[in-house]
């Protein structure tokens, strides 16, 4: 994917956050703002480099997505780079652009090092060194991060700790001293530092296109696009390209925002994010408003208090469990909410929780139900728009196990038992979802991405509804499903 001109943007000061992109022509909702192609510099997650094409992001499992035709799943399918044995690729195409572009002047050092891998931030500020001092970067690129903020000040005074009880500055001078000694860079360690600090600010989070996280990405163009808790765009990486696109429409000179974090947790909890991460203090309409996807923040309840306590003590002694003993856990502590609105966070996110722990457990029903709960009665409130890369990404994985119970059902499995005497359309159920979705993933990931490629061959093969079946909205269809799954009890 090339880059497109940015003709549509311009980086101009603000009145409130220093540097900030902008429309320079009007843009609709669910539209590319920028493709930025490769970004300036990326680095993966350590527990990602097995499983991860080292060049183009495309995952081991998913090899729909990958650049090679002839590429299979599974961590078999990555070729590790025969000098340093850490970094894979899908293809011998990828392993030679990544050749050209950085890994000849890391591989050596990642050698040394194996089996040991040093930290993605390290690995990311270290590439930008040895591509710069070894002629691979130009000026203009270079000048362009050292221009982004830094923080520097707001680092050092930082008493924030990481679960080492490190502040954000010491671990900066730990990487620090980790990038000066394997690079053999001439900068001075507080250049390093400041390029460090200025990694930390301005990293998207490099994920899949189903928003997986996998790593850390940097270009300065995107760099730029300050924070709002309501944003009017999201960052799409796909095939190695990172885009902006527009989640709402964008008139003609407004400022361009991405959230930082997770918008869907109340005020407090964002500014004490934002503040702890990014030094600055939200003056959005919600932040200034006290609002939570648009409407009042949870009250400071003792009741709701001591049960967000209950639950969040009942998800921490989930995540050390087997999977079936952790589907209990997280009942019980959905159960400990039950009188609040089920958009209120936690609520929300153990839902979810609970839905991809019931999904490898493989307790199809249960998934079912979660996952239909969350569409109907949560998603829509935090995120309104469909098209929303969240709501794309869980209704394309709602899709997938619709489709999934209905070969179980064909096959009388007792896995969906459960769900035999409800007697509905399943196949004309998931056509309805799948048209609704192939619509919704081509206005939040684009027309010629991957996972609207995915979607569309998933789709398909699912043929057309049957003759006179009644045609619902994707809406009306989850909400009567939701009613459905609601009467049911599913006994873990
Ligand atoms: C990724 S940079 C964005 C570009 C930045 N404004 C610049 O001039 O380089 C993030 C930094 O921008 C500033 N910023 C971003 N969003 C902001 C907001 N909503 N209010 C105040 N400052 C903001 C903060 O200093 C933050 O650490």
């Amino acid at each position: 994917m090339a880059s497109t001109p940015s003709s549509h943007i311009e980086a101009r000061q603000t009145a409130y956050a220093g540097n900030g992109l902008f429309a320079r022509t009007a843009v609709p909702a669910g539209e590319e703002i920028l493709r930025v192609g490769r970004p300036l510099v990326a680095a993966l997650d350590s527990a990602q480099l097995r499983t991860t094409c080292a060049n183009c992001f495309v995952s081991a499992y998913n090899n729909s997505q990958s650049q090679d035709e002839g590429a299979v799943g599974g961590e078999g399918t990555l070729k590790a780079c025969l000098g340093c044995q850490v970094v894979r690729y899908c293809s011998k195409d990828c392993q030679s652009v990544a050749w050209k572009h950085s890994h000849r002047f890391e591989c050596k050092i990642f050698k040394a090092l194996h089996p040991n891998v040093l930290p993605n931030t390290v690995r990311l500020v270290m590439q930008l060194l040895l591509r710069r001092h070894n002629g691979a970067l130009s000026d203009s690129a270079w000048k362009s991060f050292l221009d982004l903020e830094s923080h520097m000040a707001d680092f050092k005074k930082s008493k924030v700790q990481n679960e080492d009880n490190l502040t954000t500055w010491q671990t900066i001078e730990l990487m620090s001293h980790a990038v000066v000694k394997y690079s053999g860079t001439k900068e001075t360690v507080d250049n390093v530092q400041a390029m460090l600090a200025r990694a930390m600010i301005n990293t998207h989070t490099l994920t899949t296109p189903t928003l997986d996280p996998i790593g850390l990405c940097l270009d300065p163009r995107t760099a730029l696009v300050n924070h709002s808790c309501t944003p009017n765009a999201h960052v799409v990486i796909d095939r190695g390209c990172l885009a902006l696109r527009s989640l709402r429409s964008i008139p003609l000179d407004a400022e361009i925002t991405l959230s930082y974090i997770d918008a869907t947790t109340p005020t407090a909890k964002r500014s004490s994010e934002l503040q702890s991460r990014y030094f600055f203090t939200c003056k959005c309409s919600s932040c200034s408003h006290l609002l939570t996807c648009g409407k009042p923040d949870p009250p400071q309840d003792p009741s709701f208090e001591r049960a967000t306590a209950a639950a969040f003590g009942l998800q921490s002694e989930a995540v050390s469990l087997q999977t079936l003993e952790a589907a209990r856990k997280l009942e019980a502590a959905l159960t400990a909410l039950q009188a609040f609105p089920p958009y209120w966070q936690p609520y929300a996110s153990i839902q979810h929780q609970a839905f991809l722990n019931a999904l490898s457990c493989q307790i199809w029903p249960l998934a079912l139900k979660y996952g239909v709960a969350s569409a109907v009665h949560i998603e829509p409130l935090q995120y309104p728009l469909p098209w929303h890369p969240i709501r794309v990404v869980r209704i394309w994985i709602l899709l997938r196990l619709m489709v999934q119970i209905l070969g179980l059902l064909q096959e009388k499995d007792d896995a969906v038992q459960a769900l035999k005497h409800l007697n509905l359309d399943w196949r004309n159920l998931s056509i309805t979802l799948y048209r609704q979705l192939r619509d919704d993933v081509a206005k939040s990931h684009g027309t010629d991405s991957s996972l609207a490629a995915e979607v569309k061959a998933f789709g398909d093969g699912l043929g057309d509804p049957s003759p006179g079946s009644e045609q619902m909205t994707a809406e009306v269809a989850l909400r009567f499903l939701a009613q459905q799954l609601d009467r049911m009890v599913i006994k873990v």
